[in-house]
């Protein structure tokens, strides 16, 4: 599979795609002139017998928004998973290939899988604040690693909160409970927690699908803010939604990387016959 389409191959703009851009003039991105925070070389994973992801190698750009899409079932959340190793806790679930983040192979003997996990921030789909006040929740990672300056814990939660514009709405109610949050605040908290001990990466799991627009576009806006800080993975099955907030995407079919390309590009003239027909709803 090719990262890049050859830009001969590039076709005409098709109209239908073309106005999920409006409003975004800019040239594509080339994966060639990125930095690289994750490489992914010929990544195989199996659940018991059946095998999710296929051969997969793709660059994961730094500090910009990825996207994964493709249908259901075609092993989005999966690759997703391997970056913090999440997929240790399935019973069963063996990969083969590597993944390096800024150039270690996370799967390699020795390497620590809790600090991993604190480089590689994840938020679900659901928003899982814990069952504690709203300053815990964002402080909860610096206590684990034995902060316990109270200057400082005001500090990074104040900062945390008001990166994902949660600040105003919550700055008089710190100290109340965390699920009293609207299911959109809970879910920017949630990254609020994830972002209070600085990781170098964050996943985003359909981090969306479970909230109204106004809550999504407040997510959106923020995603836009946190790839100038972070490098940013995120699922997603609406495409509008990959072509609004994303830099690349990848496009997944059975287990297997389609197409990876800057994200205007995949979408207005992809270079595979299948990509297209997903992004313009043929598929299925
Ligand atoms: N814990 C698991 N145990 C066994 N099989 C699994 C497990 N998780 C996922 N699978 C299988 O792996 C394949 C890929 O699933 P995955 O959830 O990664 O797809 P996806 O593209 O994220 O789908 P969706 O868009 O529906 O969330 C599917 O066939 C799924 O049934």
């Amino acid at each position: 599979m090719n990262q890049m389409a050859n830009p001969e191959t590039v076709k005409p703009v098709r109209s239908m795609n073309a106005g999920l851009f409006d409003g975004q003039e800019r040239e594509f991105l080339a994966i060639e002139d990125e930095e690289i925070a994750i490489t992914v070389e010929s990544l195989d994973l199996y659940y018991g017998n059946s095998q999710a992801l296929k051969k997969v190698n793709m660059l994961i750009p730094k500090k910009r928004v990825t996207a994964f899409i493709g249908p259901s079932g075609c092993g989005k959340s999966t690759l997703l998973r391997c970056f913090n190793r999440m997929n240790d806790l399935v019973d069963g679930c063996r990969v083969e290939g590597s993944i390096n983040l800024h150039g270690e192979n996370i799967f390699a003997k020795g390497v620590d899988v809790a600090e991993l996990r604190r480089r590689i921030g994840m938020v679900f789909q659901k928003p899982n604040p814990f069952p504690k006040s709203i300053y815990e929740n964002v402080a909860y990672g610096l206590r684990l690693q034995g902060v316990k300056d109270k200057a400082v814990l005001d500090e990074v939660v104040e900062r945390s909160l008001k990166n994902v514009a949660l600040w105003n709405e919550v700055k008089d109610r710190l100290d109340t409970n965390a699920l009293g949050l609207s299911g959109g605040q809970q879910q920017r908290l949630v990254i609020a927690r994830a972002i209070a001990i600085e990781p170098e990466v964050l996943l985003l799991d359909e981090p969306t699908s479970a909230l109204d627009p106004i809550s999504t576009s407040k997510i959106e806006e923020l995603v836009e803010e946190l790839k100038n800080q972070y490098t940013v993975i995120i699922v997603t099955h609406n495409m509008q939604q990959a072509a609004r907030i994303s830099d690349f995407t990848a496009y997944m079919y059975l287990g297997e990387l389609i197409e990876f390309d800057d994200t205007k590009k995949l979408f207005v003239s992809p270079a595979n016959q299948a990509t297209e027909d997903y992004i313009t709803g043929r598929y299925g």
